[in-house]
């Protein structure tokens, strides 16, 4: 392709990832996915370039820019090979007009700065929000020790998370025989962190209220040592459906799923009642933490979505509470950092429940904020989280 025609593909691209951020459609790397698999004709070396630059655009522009044309002339306004693209080729984008409308550069919407701003982050913090990330992967104790992966595939180990290795960006995972034969798994080294706080042990009895695709399950199941009982919970099928095949990749077999219905998690749980030794609630979120991944993530928050999380936060942790035995503790993880989804929904969980306390989180990372811990990508260089662990008397 020529360097027009890849500039006019990363419009076309971008167009559809606005569309989607729009319309809450799939994620910019499905779309991706997806705009590639039908342009068989663009080689490796376009995709690369493509996506390069569509990922840059999304970094640059806070708001979701009217349309992927926008946002790629305001690109080439600062780079003059860009704007010599826009030559009006056969496939290539027309020529730029003087008054054509251009996407601003920022680094969120204004109401998302105002609240990050609210939530104790400076610039410096919302700027590394959208840095690009590193891969970690966690190395699956039940199968092999950090140190013999590392001799195998490289890496860094991080001294704050015992079985992270810290690989580059875009670093190839999947086609590594360490993956396949579930002696390691991608996640971030704050998931990691925020994870092992639950204090899960071999013998619990754990539920996994938000488990997704497993994730925390398997490092859960790796920290019980494979012993105990791991209820994983979602309301969303296509997620929790991968997760068998995970655990058994992984060797775990302690875990089990079960799909909830969304408002009836409670029945949906009741035999559990008063009886788990540690739940967690790995809650639905803005996930403002994980814009280093998901930056388009920004384009599709509003007020009105934030409402919704924090009203469905709020009720999981009450749901959450009554499966806990007497004795036994609550952890709550979101991979946001706006307060009004972490530190206050703790304090407004305090206010409904004056009988639990807030444990104090023993981790190498992260900073005390409110009743929990705060790891973000400036401070620790992890994904951002906020976990609290409540105790029941
Ligand atoms: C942050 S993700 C969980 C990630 C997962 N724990 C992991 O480590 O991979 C939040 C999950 O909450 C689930 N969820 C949303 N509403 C829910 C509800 N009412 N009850 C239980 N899970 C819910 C979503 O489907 C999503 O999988």
């Amino acid at each position: 392709m020529t360097p027009a025609a890849r500039a006019q593909a990363a419009i076309d691209l971008l167009d559809a990832v606005i569309e989607a951020a729009r319309s809450g459609g799939a994620a910019a790397d499905t779309i991706a996915q997806r705009f590639f698999a039908a342009r068989r004709y663009a080689g490796s070396k376009d995709r690369r370039a493509i996506r390069a630059l569509v990922w840059e655009a999304i970094r640059s522009f806070g708001e979701r820019p009217a349309s992927g044309r926008a946002a790629i002339v305001a690109l080439a306004r600062e780079r003059p090979e860009l704007a010599e693209c826009f030559d009006g080729s056969a496939y290539g984008p027309a020529s730029i007009q003087a008054s054509e409308p251009e996407a601003v550069t920022a680094l969120a919407p204004a109401w998302l700065i105002d609240a990050l701003a609210a939530s104790d982050l400076d610039t410096k913090e919302v700027a590394a929000l959208l840095e690009r990330a590193p891969v970690d992967v966690r190395v699956n104790r039940l199968k092999a020790d950090r140190a013999s992966v590392q001799a195998e595939i490289g890496g860094e180990p991080l001294r704050f998370a015992p079985d992270a290795l810290r690989l580059g960006t875009d670093a190839p995972v999947e086609p590594l025989p360490a993956w396949r034969e579930g002696r390691i798994e991608v996640q971030d080294a704050g998931s990691q962190i925020v994870g092992s706080l639950a204090g899960a042990k071999p013998g619990m009895c754990v539920v996994d209220l938000c488990a997704g695709g497993g994730g925390k399950t398997l490092s859960l199941a790796a920290t019980m040592d494979n012993h105990g009982r791991i209820v994983a919970s979602d309301t969303d099928r296509p997620r929790l459906s991968k997760l068998p095949e995970r655990a058994a990749r992984a060797g775990v077999t302690i875990a089990e799923t079960r799909l909830l219905d969304p408002k009836r998690e409670a029945a949906g749980l009741a035999d559990l009642h008063e009886s788990a030794d540690v739940v967690l609630v790995d809650a639905p979120c803005s996930a403002t933490g994980t814009w280093r991944r998901n930056p388009e993530a920004r384009w599709r928050l509003t007020p009105e979505r934030l409402d919704r999380f924090a009203e469905v936060q709020s009720r999981l942790l009450d749901v959450a509470a009554q499966l806990v035995r007497p004795g036994g503790s609550l952890t709550y993880v979101v991979c946001s950092l706006l307060d009004k989804e972490g530190r206050d929904q703790v304090a407004a969980f305090m206010g409904r429940h004056p009988s639990w306390s807030a444990s104090a989180l023993q981790a190498i990372a992260g900073r005390r904020h409110g009743e929990g811990l705060r790891l973000t990508p400036a401070h620790d260089g992890t994904d951002g989280f906020f976990v609290a662990r409540l105790a029941r008397a």
